[in-house]
């Protein structure tokens, strides 16, 4: 099938390189994680309460028949068109709750734009995110998501927004199959979206946690993306702190300093800890699958047909 493919953001070794403390997305570097594998960007308050409120009801009203169950666990919408089993995305126009009213495709872009706006003229498409897919999951609160790669289908540049509830988001690392490793619990991961990580073992430790607020965007890329893996556990309630856990049921978060909410903030420098239980978390990841089925207006509309 006549496929087109764009350049990918490999070729670049990453969407965002940094080199040092000089970094050319100064406004993006402000919103940078510290301590975890490049890069992570977590930026407080993306959208305000009133369109968290209107998104929310749109996923709701959304037809019976868009959500998918995952086992007997959270429910996933697919927005933009699903990925053909090799990996294809097969297209169909992005719904306006996404796109027009509140614009948050265009407000991810312009963020990104104008963070490497200045030296990167021309370059901007490259280091656009350019979403072509979005995908909706809800969790109620005890339900998660196992250590995964998103694959090598998609650019690794990808956005979530968090609505409804916080979450906190757990990264993953590959143990060395080469290096010996000191003896520490395993765990394999679940079916791979990357064949060549099928079956390879993975820390059962994460490397970092983040708190994840409703209204927030969370952006990972470069090798964060491509050789890392991300989870959410399945919690009910979550403990966090910003130094030393003390027990098992706490995290200690790498993005503390970056939430923006005075309570927490409060708590953490009182106490030490923040404890909140989760509430119903719904969250949309924009990102763009690298390889479209042709035949765009005829296969859209075919989608459009399709969902009404
Ligand atoms: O809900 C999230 O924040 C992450 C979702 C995710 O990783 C996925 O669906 O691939
Ligand atoms: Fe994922």
């Amino acid at each position: 099938m006549p496929i087109s493919t764009e350049p990918t953001a490999h070729d670049d070794g990453g969407i965002f390189q940094h080199s040092g403390s000089s970094s050319a997305f100064p406004a993006l570097e402000h919103f940078r994680v510290q301590n975890v594998p490049p890069a992570a960007y977590y930026v407080p308050d993306f959208i305000t309460e009133e369109e968290e409120a209107y998104l929310l009801r749109k996923v709701e009203e959304s037809p019976q028949p868009k959500w998918k169950r995952v086992g007997s666990g959270r429910r996933l919408q697919y927005w933009g068109g699903t990925m053909s089993k090799n990996g294809v995305l097969l297209p169909e126009p992005l719904p306006d709750f996404l796109t027009a009213f509140p614009d948050i495709i265009q407000r991810i872009e312009s963020f990104l734009g104008a963070a490497s706006s200045g030296k990167s003229e021309g370059k901007g498409k490259e280091r656009a995110l350019d979403a072509n897919q979005v995908l909706v999951n809800e969790y109620e609160p005890g339900q998660g998501i196992s250590p995964h790669e998103d694959g090598p289908a998609f650019r690794p540049l990808v956005a979530t927004l968090s609505l409804g509830s916080h979450t906190v988001l757990d990264i993953h690392h590959y143990l060395s199959t080469t290096a010996p490793s000191p003896p520490m619990v395993t765990s394999m991961p679940s079916p791979s979206d990357d064949p060549a990580n099928e079956g390879r073992p993975i820390a059962a430790i994460p490397l970092a946690h983040l708190l994840l607020l409703p209204r927030s965007l969370l952006i990972l890329s470069s090798s964060l993306y491509t050789s890392h893996l991300h989870a959410i556990a399945p919690r009910t309630k979550d403990i966090v702190r910003s130094k030393e856990a003390n027990s098992d049921d706490e995290v200690v978060i790498s993005n503390a300093d970056l939430l923006c909410d005075a309570f927490i903030a409060d708590r953490l420098r009182e106490n030490g800890s923040w404890e909140k239980e989760r509430g119903v978390r719904t969250s949309l990841t924009f990102r763009h699958a690298e390889k479209v089925l042709k035949g765009g207006a005829f296969s859209m509309a075919l989608g459009a047909l399709r969902r009404t």
